[in-house]
């Protein structure tokens, strides 16, 4: 019988994808199995997150994380010692009361976050089993359909579009490595479109194209156009996914876009984004108001919840509580979920959960500030979360999740179930219609 019990655990600075430093730990466990798990960072933060805990006034302009590492290796690391690795529950417990905020922020969210995976991974390897096979424990998975990046704006390109993420989905592809395929190729095909009128500038920080488009509009049209050039038939096979990420240009019920320089309130905006709905082949829409707009959400997942996935991320922050009101209010269908905005792995589940219970849409999710940490590749499927965000081609930290998804689907071999079409039938807000 393996020793599970926490025999080491050292915390290291290391550095994400937007050459920042964060939170590396390392696990070491009584029977020799390790774990390692590198916090990620996000952009465009909803209010309710973990809060990561920085220095303040150091030369990286107050991003360092010395404190935050400090809090690993001098107070985590002495409660933790000798607790049972395999009891994922117990081990964050601990790390929330250890800490004692609300927001995790004595101790650090990027501290709390990269302990408890990295505990998690540890339990893995100490079971000789893969992590997604960890957490499955002989329940049945799905491999899941992949929300790839095309182009990015908002937060994660300077403003150069309102939307923050215009992504794709092939939920027509007969497995997830077709899926990554067919995205390769509406990328490849999006990339042309856009040289051609002397639109591209470069990626952006989730390896989409730094589009120089004059409106949101005109991104719609040329993802449109790349997905049709590349071969594929909109909406039948191939669908738009976008997180508007509106918390990031309104609050209060009053939305400014950058663009074309114009101020909407709540009911405009929607109208907007519905215009969009109709014309345009979009199977999902992330955080289509701000974070504070109940009324807006409501309205919204009122008139398109029955045809389209409504995602909340900033608005549900990966809190169950949050996931079950929405639930019960009719103000989403699906909820994003992203490990360091809960605090613990624990939590994350717990979000997960009240999704399914709900009869939401599902979908883990990466950072925009990442490493070559895979934790969330793993959970997607092992959770049978049906759908995992990540980015694009062209960045190896999100590479390295899609081909980590490539390599447990090779290893199911015949077995191997895709999310596919699947994904669209959520129940949370009346029958979707999603599936042409
Ligand atoms: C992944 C996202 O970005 P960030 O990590 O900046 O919140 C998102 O908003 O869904
Ligand atoms: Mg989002």
């Amino acid at each position: 019988m393996a020793d599970a019990r926490i025999a080491q655990l050292h915390g290291r600075r290391v550095w994400d994808s937007r050459g920042r430093p964060t939170v590396e730990v390392e696990v070491h466990l009584a029977d020799g199995a390790t774990g390692r798990a590198i916090a990620p960072a996000g952009a465009s933060t909803g209010q309710g997150e973990a809060l990561d805990l920085r220095d303040g006034g150091s030369r990286f302009g107050g991003l360092d994380v010395r404190r935050a590492v400090g809090s690993v290796n001098h107070e985590i690391a002495p409660a933790l010692m000798d607790r049972d690795a395999t009891d994922q529950e117990a081990v964050d417990r601990l790390l929330v009361d250890l800490d004692g905020t609300p927001d995790r922020s004595r101790l650090g969210g990027n501290a709390i976050v990269a302990t408890s995976m990295a505990v998690l991974h540890a339990a893995a390897a100490s079971a000789g089993v893969p992590l997604w096979q960890h957490l499955a424990g002989g329940r049945p998975v799905r491999i899941p359909l992949p929300e790839i990046q095309i182009f990015g704006g908002g937060a994660h390109a300077d403003r150069r579009v309102d939307v923050q993420d215009f992504m794709v989905v092939c939920p027509a592809a007969r497995s997830f490595s077709e899926a990554l395929d067919w995205t390769a190729e509406i990328y490849r095909a999006a990339g042309g479109l856009m040289r051609q009128a002397g639109k591209a500038q470069g990626v952006a920080d989730e390896g989409g194209f730094w589009p120089a488009f004059d409106s949101n509009e005109e991104a719609l049209e040329t993802l449109t156009r790349a997905i049709e050039s590349a071969g594929f038939v909109p909406s039948a096979q191939v669908g738009i996914s976008l997180d508007v990420a509106a918390s990031q240009f309104g609050r209060g019920g009053r939305y400014t876009l950058a663009l074309d320089d114009r101020t909407l309130d709540t009911v405009a905006l929607i109208d907007m984004l519905g215009g969009w709905i109709e014309q345009y082949p979009i199977l999902s829409v992330e955080d289509p108001v701000g974070e504070d707009d109940h009324e807006g959400m409501l309205e919204f997942t009122r008139r398109y919840g029955h045809r389209c996935q409504v995602i909340g991320d900033d608005y549900l922050v990966t809190n169950a509580k949050r996931v079950e009101a929405a639930a019960t209010g009719g103000t989403a269908n699906a909820v994003l979920v992203k490990p360091n905005q809960a605090g613990t792995v624990t939590e994350a589940f717990q979000a997960l959960r009240a999704g399914k219970e709900a009869g939401f849409g599902t979908i883990v999710s990466a950072r925009s500030g990442e490493t070559e940490d895979v934790t969330v590749a793993h959970l997607s499927v092992g959770w049978d979360a049906g759908q995992l965000k990540v980015g694009s081609f062209t960045r190896s930290e999100r590479m390295a999740k899609w081909n980590e998804v490539l390599r447990i689907e090779e290893s199911l071999g015949e077995s191997a179930e895709f999310s596919g079409w699947s994904v669209f039938t959520f129940t949370g807000s009346g029958p979707s219609t999603a599936r042409p």
